[in-house]
């Protein structure tokens, strides 16, 4: 792989204190990279700069190695074309159909009829929309409106697709579909993809890499397994967890103890961790378990999650189960 997009020490001030701060960033070409971060991050700040909607304090952004803080305003709308963009409010005109929606960046980039007509009819099959070429976006759903926005965004055979909160407006299913469609979009057209959100569910759900932006600045960065495996600060645990509750709360603790006197562990589980295998011998020891709060879920082509366990037993038993356990992850008994 190779970069695509640079952020080399950005920053970026409206007149007051800056918005984004030191940012360093690549974006490698064919991977879905997610920046995370709560309202008011910078997130849509940093995505305004790869298509120089906004130009930078200081620093640079390059996109394909091209320096945008050189290029004049002709050079720039080149740059444009080769990125795409999806938003949260879908951003279609409401006037025209949806075959005149996809059909819209095509004219203004001066395609003939006849190729507009083939590409638009190519990609209202990709979207799965070719029912509804006629309809006005009005007539559709949230869901449908979006895979317009994303047809539309590819009409003029982008490398890079910026998706701005594209599915914030759209119930979990939808979410779901839509992030499929846009893993399609990379997997089988190979466009590399920014994702921007406020959503740990969303990163999990389509992301290579991810970075944690807070008040300007990217806190941790790393891939999808990494981030999620072992969040660093403090803002990406709590993303973290809010995918997977990974241990009980206090008061959840406190529940737990009045219906489980034995004693109670969180277990890691990973892919090849062999929880299960040691579980499973836990008899040998004289020590039965019982699964009490957790979950597992699917990271890219790996699993992972916490499974927080009652061992009951004779003290030794316990203590050699808990050893097993300590010997394949990492294991934190709740006191
Ligand atoms: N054109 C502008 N002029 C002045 N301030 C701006 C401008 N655009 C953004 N900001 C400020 O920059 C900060 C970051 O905004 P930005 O929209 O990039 O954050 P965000 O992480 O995308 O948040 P949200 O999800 O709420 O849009 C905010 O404090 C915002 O008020």
């Amino acid at each position: 792989m190779s970069p695509l997009i640079e952020f080399r020490g950005v920053t970026k001030s409206f007149g007051g204190p800056p918005v984004l701060d030191g940012i360093d960033l690549t974006v490698e070409a064919g991977e879905v990279f997610a920046v995370i971060g709560h309202s008011g991050a910078g997130k849509s700040t940093l995505v305004r700069l790869v298509n120089a909607l906004e130009k930078v304090t200081s620093g640079s952004v390059l996109v394909d190695g091209v320096d945008l803080t050189t290029l004049s305003e002709r050079g720039l709308r080149e740059v444009r074309l080769g990125i795409g963009m999806v938003f949260q409010q879908f951003n279609l005109l409401r006037s025209r159909t949806v075959f005149g929606n996809i059909a819209y960046p095509l004219r203004v980039a001066g395609w003939a009829k006849a190729d507009r007509e083939r590409r638009v009819t190519e990609l209202l099959h990709f979207v799965g929309l070719a029912d509804k070429a006629w309809q006005y976006p009005d007539q559709l759903s949230g869901g449908q409106k979006q895979r317009v926005g994303i047809a539309r965004a590819l009409a003029t055979n982008p490398r890079v697709l910026l998706a701005d909160e594209a599915t914030s407006a759209l119930d979990p299913e939808t979410t779901a579909e839509v992030l499929r469609l846009l893993k399609r979009v990379n997997t089988e057209f190979g466009v590399t993809i920014v994702v921007i959100t406020h959503e740990m569910e969303v990163v999990r759900e389509i992301a290579d890499r991810v970075a944690v932006l807070e008040s300007g600045r990217v806190v941790e960065h790393g891939t999808l397994h990494e981030v999620f495996t072992a969040p660093r600060e403090r803002t990406t645990k709590r993303f973290v967890e809010t995918v997977l509750r990974a241990r009980p709360d206090a008061d959840g603790l406190a529940q737990l103890r009045e219906r489980h006197p034995g004693t109670l562990v969180t277990a890691q589980v990973r892919d090849g961790s062999r929880v299960g295998a040691v579980l499973s011998d836990a008899g040998r020891h004289g020590v039965r378990f019982e699964v009490v709060h957790g979950g597992v879920k699917e990271l890219g082509a790996a699993s992972f999650g916490s499974l927080t366990l009652e061992l009951v037993g004779a003290d030794a038993g316990v203590v050699a189960v808990v050893a097993g356990l300590r010997a394949v992850t990492e294991v934190e008994e709740l006191g």
